[in-house]
């Protein structure tokens, strides 16, 4: 039985695992930061780590060994380790119960696991990475009723991830002895695709705008934030709040989540001596549970909730293959949900997701596909970084220049290189590198700048490149800044270029409180400090203009909104140009044609990358199933010919507008291994229907034919592979991964029939009816009725 390496479980071995730049952030961190700014390189890159948890059997749930969590090696307790011990899942293959699919993870909880265990191994050691100023975030993801909640929150007697964190920060505060630290929360759950304060009871709970600043940062507006002084002040909101979110009962779980719920807890820690704060965050998301609505029984009401999560997750699902791939375009947009965990997923901050997983025959398909999403997040890279402000004030102009100091209690809003976290991937290093949409305005490029950090009021979109404070300094006056007097002697002997480099400098020096007169010759040496004090505090004029500016925005909007959810009018808002850049564009008059230009295509190119997604919010149900039904046909035909990757992207494109098809997420985890692997896949042949009478109906026959219904099959292994198509090959994931002949056909037969019923538009029924007259007896009760042999019988009937 082979498995995959253990991966590492000490978190700073592998923030800072053989990488100059990120050993000085292990030195700057063990040293607690007395010297915040000598920090002036990003961290080594960071995959998201996986921990599986299994529960227990709940009261009346069949008990088998479907689904195991199997330890070798040196292992006690509940988790693996990687000082040589390594556990993985395991799960008996649907379609042959002698084969199994492993999933080794650094951490698997079994059925015994403890909360303590969990926090202890894999939580705990993240605390010490919020106080660095890092954001971290935890998410619980699974099939509904498979103890996200229990693992996030527990009970009074088993306190589970969230109140142990707290307790640990405040804790941990205290070590802390040459900072002024102080903790706040927040807390927002995302309904139906709408992000509601849970620290505000609900009546008065607008929906609240994710928004991007200029800087591209993405946050939620208006979103309450509270100081918290202790932990019992801590365990009343929360416990308040806690009663706040949408919760419902459904057949599998009395209290289940009905939305995805978001903690944040943010510590900040201010330097009186460097008059520097840190900011570290910790971010606990309770995600909901994917639903399958034959198991939930769910009504209609619960069928819009249970739509808009499986929608959400199917989102988060195309974000993590769009990473991996190292996409152009990364789908944050396409729903609330992703874009607010935007950071967590091939952004800046640490990322751990636990697994949480049921047992028995029942949940078998949800936890694989629970386990294949851990097996492709395991692979996304984030770039942490530590968020760090500079709170000397600037100097002050010495002449010509707008005397308004900058704000020291609310600085301005960009701290991030923020270019990266407006759904580019600057931070995810060179391979994942994606464009940004946002330009390189001064709003963003001055955000590097030490002397105007500041932070949002939900900061999962911080990038703040402390690193790279000098360096985007340095950039920007070379591009931008032409505007002071370089006229007179500042010339003198000196280039353009050569000219341009000493100003950086010393700009620099200025900003770091240094002199470097040296550097420059004494003549020209007090007139570039002014021109460039000048142009500093110019810049920071405009900038705190401009940050007041987007808050009265905000408010405004804000107010709109909330009056648009009282009274279901939009306002004249709403109706403004959808396009990304344009706000921007009509702020920045100075810039030239030829970048505006350049913007207006960008921006094209943008929307029409996000029109898919776009369209499949307007489409309606059936147009929707019609344009899946559509992608699957030409899908199929693609991976006939052997192109996989084709045919994937096309599946994907499908799943967009049919994201509750299980059949189809298989079909997609399968033809997503084969790429990987560079295995080959042939499409199963349309298995041959069992004849119910010897005379075969013309409509079973249409329905055979119906190449769109391929997608909604399993394979059945007869591919020119053998019996096992993919069989016990250890592939790219890391798992055996089985693919063999479905032991029972009859139900694919059925499986089949039915999803064609589903997949016939109420148009195409209405037409039938409208043919066929008044539906039969049988056609009532819901039977699968031949219309060809119905048209007969009606013609008899007409004969006779
Ligand atoms: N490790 C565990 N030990 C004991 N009981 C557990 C464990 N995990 C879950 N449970 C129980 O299982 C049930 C479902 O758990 P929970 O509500 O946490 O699921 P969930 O994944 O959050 O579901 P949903 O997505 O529907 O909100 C609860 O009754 C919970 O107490």
């Amino acid at each position: 039985m082979t498995v995959a390496t253990v991966e590492e479980s000490g978190w700073f071995n592998k923030l800072c695992k053989g990488d100059t730049s990120s050993k000085k952030f292990e030195s700057a961190f063990n040293s607690t930061h007395s010297k915040p700014l000598t920090i002036t390189t990003t961290m080594a890159s960071h995959k998201v780590k996986i921990a599986a948890r299994l529960r227990p059997r709940l009261d009346g749930e069949l008990d088998d060994d479907s689904i195991k969590v199997v330890h070798q090696s040196n292992n006690t307790g509940g988790s693996s380790s990687s000082s040589g011990g390594s556990s993985f899942i395991s799960v008996a293959n649907p379609r042959d119960p002698t084969q199994v699919f492993k999933f080794p993870f650094s951490s698997c909880y079994d059925q015994d696991s403890t909360q303590e265990e969990i926090f202890e191994n894999d939580v705990e050691p993240l605390i010490d990475v919020v106080y660095s100023g890092v954001t971290v975030t935890i998410f619980a993801y699974g099939v509904t009723s498979s103890g996200k909640t229990h693992t996030m929150q527990g009970t009074r007697n088993e306190p589970g991830v969230i109140p142990r964190v707290v307790r640990a920060m405040f804790e941990k505060k205290a070590s802390f002895h040459q900072y002024q630290t102080s903790l706040s929360v927040s807390y927002m759950e995302i309904y139906k695709d709408e992000v509601y304060d849970l620290l505000v009871t609900r009546e008065n709970a607008p929906k609240l705008p994710v928004r991007e600043n200029d800087s591209g940062m993405v946050f939620v507006a208006n979103l309450t934030k509270m100081e918290i002084s202790g932990v019992e002040e801590f365990d009343n909101i929360y416990n308040t709040a806690t009663k706040h979110r949408s919760v419902g009962a459904t057949n599998l779980n009395r209290a289940s989540s009905r939305s995805h719920a978001v903690l944040t807890i943010e510590a900040s820690m201010v330097d009186p001596v460097a008059n520097t704060t840190l900011t570290g965050k910790i971010n606990l998301v309770d995600l909901a549970g994917s639903e399958n609505n034959k198991l939930t029984g769910n009504d209609p009401s619960r069928m819009a909730e249970s739509s808009a999560i499986n929608k959400s997750l199917s989102v988060l699902g195309q974000v993590v293959h769009a990473l991996n791939q190292g996409a152009s375009r990364i789908p944050y947009r396409n729903s609330k949900l992703t874009r607010i965990l935007q950071d967590a997923l091939g952004g800046s901050s640490v990322g751990l997701l636990i697994c949480n997983l049921a047992p028995g025959i029942k949940f078998r398909q949800d936890t694989l596909n629970t386990l294949n999403f851990a097996v492709r997040t395991k692979n996304v890279e984030n770039r942490p970084v530590v968020n760090e402000r500079d709170n000397r004030p600037v100097p002050k102009p010495h002449f010509a220049a707008v005397s308004i100091q900058p704000p020291a209690s609310k600085p301005a809003p960009a701290i991030v290189q923020a270019i990266s976290t407006a759904g580019s991937g600057s931070t995810a290093g060179a391979k994942r590198a994606r464009p940004s949409l946002v330009p390189m305005s001064r709003s963003s490029r001055i955000s590097s700048i030490g002397g105007g950090h500041g932070y949002q009021s939900f900061g999962l979109a911080g990038a703040a490149a402390a690193g790279r404070r000098q360096t985007g300094m340095f950039e920007k006056i070379r591009e931008e800044d032409h505007s002071y007097d370089r006229s007179g002697s500042v010339g003198i002997g000196m280039t353009e270029k050569e000219i341009d480099e000493r100003v950086c400098y010393h700009f620099s020096a200025i900003l770091a409180g240094r002199q470097a007169d040296h550097l420059l010759p004494p003549q020209i040496s007090k007139a570039v400090e002014a021109a460039v004090e000048a142009e500093v505090t110019r810049r920071l004029a405009e900038r705190e203009r401009q940050r007041a500016e987007a808050e009265q925005n905000e408010k405004e909007a804000a107010r709109r909104e909330g009056q648009v959810s009282r009274t279901g009018t939009p306002t004249k808002e709403t109706s403004l140009p959808s396009g990304v850049l344009t706000p921007l564009l009509k702020r920045h008059k100075d810039l030239d044609e030829e970048l505006k230009s350049r913007l207006h295509e960008l921006e094209k190119k943008y929307e029409r990358g996000t029109k898919e997604t776009q369209l499949a919010d307007v489409l309606s149900p059936v147009s929707k199933k019609k344009t899946g039904r559509a992608y699957v046909a030409l899908a199929r035909a693609h991976s006939e010919k052997g192109d996989l990757q084709v045919a994937l992207d096309l599946y994907r494109k499908a799943e967009t507008y049919v994201p509750d098809n299980i059949k189809l997420k298989e079909r997609i985890i399968e033809i997503e291994w084969a790429v990987r692997n560079n295995t080959a896949y042939v499409p199963s042949p349309k298995p041959p229907r069992k004849q119910k009478s010897k005379k075969r109906s013309k409509s079973a026959l249409s329905r055979e034919a119906l190449p769109a219904m391929d997608a909604m099959d399993v394979d059945n292994g007869t591919k020119g592979k053998g019996k096992d198509g993919f069989v016990g090959k250890l592939g790219e994931f890391g798992m055996d991964f089985t693919n063999t002949e479905s032991p029972n056909k009859s139900k694919r037969t059925y499986d089949d029939a039915t999803e064609s019923e589903n997949m016939q538009t109420p148009m195409k029924k209405q037409k039938r009816t409208a043919l066929h007259g008044t539906p039969s007896r049988n056609i009532a009760a819901g039977e699968d009725v031949d219309p060809f042999a119905l048209q007969r019988k009606d013609r008899r009937h007409v004969i006779s």
